[in-house]
């Protein structure tokens, strides 16, 4: 772990880049030919990944009822109280975002304007499951997908070695009402959905995290006329935090981010030297208790922390970073989280760490990653809608508008636009006649 104090300004955009940012022309170029692999050969291309990345030998890529009966009945209870609250949580954040009455607008007499959220008809949800399998990645996408009215929801996730999804992913996939779950992981699941194959069909947009490969290969998606929520890799972390802050506080957020693969990032941000000099050591006592101890000292290699002079250069930098995360844990959060303006997604407080809004709180996890909080938003319920536009005009809106539109149009040179325009207007003259 670094640690840079006062850095100059000039050095600080060298600070705003993500790990591995040098590996990404391999990263594309392996993306682009699994993907130009799957579209060629279907099925049999994804059964090949997956036994080379996973180990499990497949011959169907569908998870058979029998196998969502069997993983339900391996979900102890404790676990099934847990992912009922946390679903519960998530669909009422999510509930409440809906759109209750559609756009109307009348801009003139006789000219009515409206606008409708619609859901997309088929959407494909990708559950990570390298590292760990993100059964909660599975209600933050299913659940809102659900109140959005989203008909068809095909879910991608790896198989284990065995050959089988975790039962937990299962689990959460039938109480969130998925409607079709495949064994295939990483690009070439994201191909398979772009493309369709054999099995797996083509969806209309795909959403979720992943790792780099996944990032990418998204990003390919839509090259191909495939929409995606937004680009969501490698997990970050930024915090905010002063003198008052609990060290072991902010060394559990930095490690729980650690924790999620060698390239997540940890960075803290503070004005206090006291917590700069105190949080190594105490992010080494907690380490040595947890296991993943050795992912997690890799991704720590890419994570800093940052002694800068005043809370204007620590909000600046912040803002210039975008993280995926912001944890501000100082006694004025609640009026530095006014001054945000790049971040996935704000925990406000001592009391609010990642992981609350990583499972249970309500707000969605999938989130921008690697600076793309500059302009994307998180998984909300719009993204599983789009907006349609509406409009209406009686013989006296024509009236009211035709003027301006056929000026505008010669103006454009655009002469059939005028004459569109010109024709209504004449029958109406000659109807009043
Ligand atoms: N941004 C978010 O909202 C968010 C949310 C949850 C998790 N995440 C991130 O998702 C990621 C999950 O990553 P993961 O690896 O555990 O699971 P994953 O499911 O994203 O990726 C695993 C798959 O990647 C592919 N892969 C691995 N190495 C490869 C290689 N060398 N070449 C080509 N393909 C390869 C394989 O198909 C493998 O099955 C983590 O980085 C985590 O931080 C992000
Ligand atoms: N921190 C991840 C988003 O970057 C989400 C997650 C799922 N499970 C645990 N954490
Ligand atoms: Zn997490």
């Amino acid at each position: 772990m670094e640690i840079i104090r006062y850095p100059s300004r000039d050095s600080r955009n060298a600070l705003l880049q993500r790990p591995l940012a040098d590996k990404a022309r391999e990263v594309t170029d392996t993306v682009t030919s699994i993907m130009d692999d799957v579209k060629r050969n279907g099925d049999e291309a994804l059964m090949r990944y997956e036994m080379k990345f996973t180990g499990a030998q497949l011959d169907r890529l569908e998870v058979t009822p029998e196998e969502i009966d069997e993983a339900e009945s391996l979900v102890s209870d404790e676990l099934r109280d847990a992912i009922a609250m946390a679903r519960e949580n998530i669909a009422a954040f999510h509930r409440a975002q809906v759109m209750s009455q559609p756009v109307k607008v009348t801009t003139q007499p006789g000219v009515t304007c409206e606008q409708r959220a619609v859901p997309i008809d088929r959407v494909g949800l990708y559950i990570p499951g390298g590292n760990s399998p993100l059964f909660s990645t599975v209600l933050m996408l299913a659940v809102p997908a659900r109140i959005a009215g989203c008909r068809d929801i095909i879910l991608c996730t790896p198989a284990g070695k065995d050959g089988k999804v975790h039962p937990a992913i299962l689990y959460a996939a039938k109480a969130a009402g998925v409607s079709r779950i495949y064994k295939t992981g990483g690009a070439q699941a994201i191909a398979a959905m772009t493309f369709g194959t054999e099995s797996i069909p083509k969806v209309y947009k795909i959403f979720g995290p992943g790792n780099r490969y996944v990032m990418e290969a998204k990003q390919q998606a839509t090259m191909h006329g495939v929409a995606i929520d937004m680009p969501a890799g490698p997990s970050e972390v930024l915090v905010i935090a002063d003198d008052e802050a609990n060290p072991e506080f902010v060394a559990a957020d930095f490690l729980s981010q650690a924790e999620h693969g060698p390239d997540s990032q940890s960075i803290l941000l503070t004005t206090s030297l006291r917590l700069t000099d105190r949080l190594p050591e105490v992010i080494e006592r907690l380490l040595s208790t947890l296991p993943r101890r050795d992912m997690m000292n890799r991704s720590l290699e890419h994570s800093r922390i940052i002694l800068l002079g005043d809370m204007d250069e620590v909000m600046e930098f912040s803002n210039d970073y975008a993280p995926e995360h912001l944890i501000i844990n100082h006694r004025d959060a609640r009026s530095l989280c006014n001054r945000v303006t790049n971040a996935g997604s704000v925990f406000i407080g001592p009391y609010s760490p990642e992981s609350a809004g990583d499972y249970a709180s309500g707000t969605n996890h999938t989130l921008p990653t690697s600076g793309y909080a500059r302009s994307y938003s998180g998984v909300n319920i719009d993204s599983f809608t789009k907006k349609i536009t509406f409009q209406e005009l009686t013989p006296e809106g024509i009236k009211s508008i035709g003027h301006a539109v056929e000026t505008m149009s010669e103006n454009e040179d655009l002469m059939a636009h005028k004459l569109a325009v010109t024709l209504r207007l004449n029958s109406i003259e000659n109807n009043a006649k």
